[in-house]
């Protein structure tokens, strides 16, 4: 993948909270910014998007500078190239969703020709699915389709980085579970960056390719979302919630029994058949509690995922009883979480080869 070089330096100190940031965005795909309230993930963006002064900035966005101080040089808000979608769609209420996304079209910043900007709009309204709403009045759309509107009017002023700043956490879980697909598509489709604040954990496991934990305005672990989450003493590494991710494609699909072979990699793993034809892109959450640990290859058992692996660290969990173990399968990292007993009689080490046994059940692919 080409990893032009999108760089984003902020230095902003604040009473009692200095924002300090260094990030190298990849060419395309979704960086989600997550962490605890206050901790600079909207500042973060704002700064960005020229709507605040950072201290000191160094931002190089697609090749152009947006800010450098050690330069001089700073681009006022409205000459950025950015799409900016918040928690609330703001749409005009007076106009339908058509003339809510012209409007923002004829705003597409100045050098695009007519056809370019046209086609940008057609292009938005497409990727969003937004066809069959566009003579909708504005009142009469769900608040996921607002949301969908939003992307979509974002999309039209032809940005070069696009920031979502929590563009789900008014929507209640139903709604949320309805745009989650429209947001994987554009991580799939879209040709620019995307910074997406969250404090939710889900969205950080279906959306995210690279992820940044900020913690009182610092870096605390950044990376591809799957190391980030893997690393046994990061700071994602929350209570009952840690997982590991497993990207990976519809490999075949066994009819008699309703399952799909899920291959990622470092090897494979059944899972009840989601519905997605053969070659799809599918990420799995695997929770550790979900993980148990076989010294030799287990015989007879009803679990689907026998998974060889080694042991790359054991750390102790939350309870004093419990331990998480972080093994690599091929180039995956997972997570088991097993009790310290069975560390103890297993005799685990690091460096150990074992089997990871994973419940096919236990798997849901998105
Ligand atoms: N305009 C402002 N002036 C001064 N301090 C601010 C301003 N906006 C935010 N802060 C402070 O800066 C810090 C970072 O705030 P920020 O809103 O960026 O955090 P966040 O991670 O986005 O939080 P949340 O998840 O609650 O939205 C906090 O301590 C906040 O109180």
């Amino acid at each position: 993948m080409n990893m032009t070089p999108h760089q984003i330096r902020l230095r902003l100190p604040r009473p009692g909270f200095t924002l300090d940031v260094d990030l190298a965005l990849p060419a395309r795909g979704i960086t989600v910014l997550f962490g605890t309230s206050g901790s600079g993930k909207t500042t973060v963006l704002r700064c960005v998007a020229g709507l605040e002064q950072a201290a000191q900035a160094h931002i190089h966005i697609n090749g152009q500078v947006w800010q450098d101080d050690a330069e001089g040089i700073t681009l006022p808000a409205w000459r950025r190239p950015v799409g900016y979608v918040f928690q609330e769609a703001s749409l005009f209420d007076h106009l339908d969703v058509r003339a809510n996304l012209a409007y923002a079209q004829k705003r597409a910043r100045r050098g695009a020709g007519q056809g370019e900007s046209l086609l940008a709009l057609e292009n938005a309204i497409a990727l969003l699915g937004l066809e069959p709403l566009l003579h909708r009045r504005t009142q009469a759309l769900s608040g996921g389709e607002r949301q969908r509107v939003a992307i979509a009017r974002a999309l039209a002023t032809q940005p070069e980085l696009l920031l979502l700043d929590e563009p789900l956490a008014s929507l209640d879980p139903a709604r949320r579970q309805d745009i989650l697909p429209w947001l994987e598509r554009l991580r799939d489709e879209l040709h620019i960056p995307m910074l997406y604040v969250t404090h939710a954990m889900e969205e950080v496991t279906r959306l995210a390719d690279t992820l940044v934990v900020l913690e009182q305005g610092q870096v605390r672990a950044s990376g591809p979302t799957a190391r980030v989450l893997a690393q046994v003493d990061g700071p994602v590494r929350v209570g009952e919630d840690a997982a590991a991710l497993l990207d990976g494609h519809v490999l075949a699909i066994d009819t008699t029994w309703h399952l799909a072979l899920i291959a990622f990699d470092g090897g494979s793993v059944w899972i009840s058949d989601p519905g997605l034809p053969q070659g799809h892109r599918v990420r799995l959450r695997v929770l550790a509690r979900d993980v148990s640990i076989a010294t030799q290859p287990p015989g007879y058992t009803s679990i689907q995922n026998v998974l060889p692996c080694v042991v790359v660290t054991i750390a102790p969990d939350t309870h004093p009883s419990q331990a998480v173990v972080q093994l690599s399968c091929g180039a995956t990292p997972l997570l088991a979480r097993v009790t310290q007993r069975a560390v103890d009689t297993l005799g685990l080490s690091v460096g150990q080869s074992v089997w990871a046994q994973v419940k096919a059940l236990a798997l849901v692919g998105s």
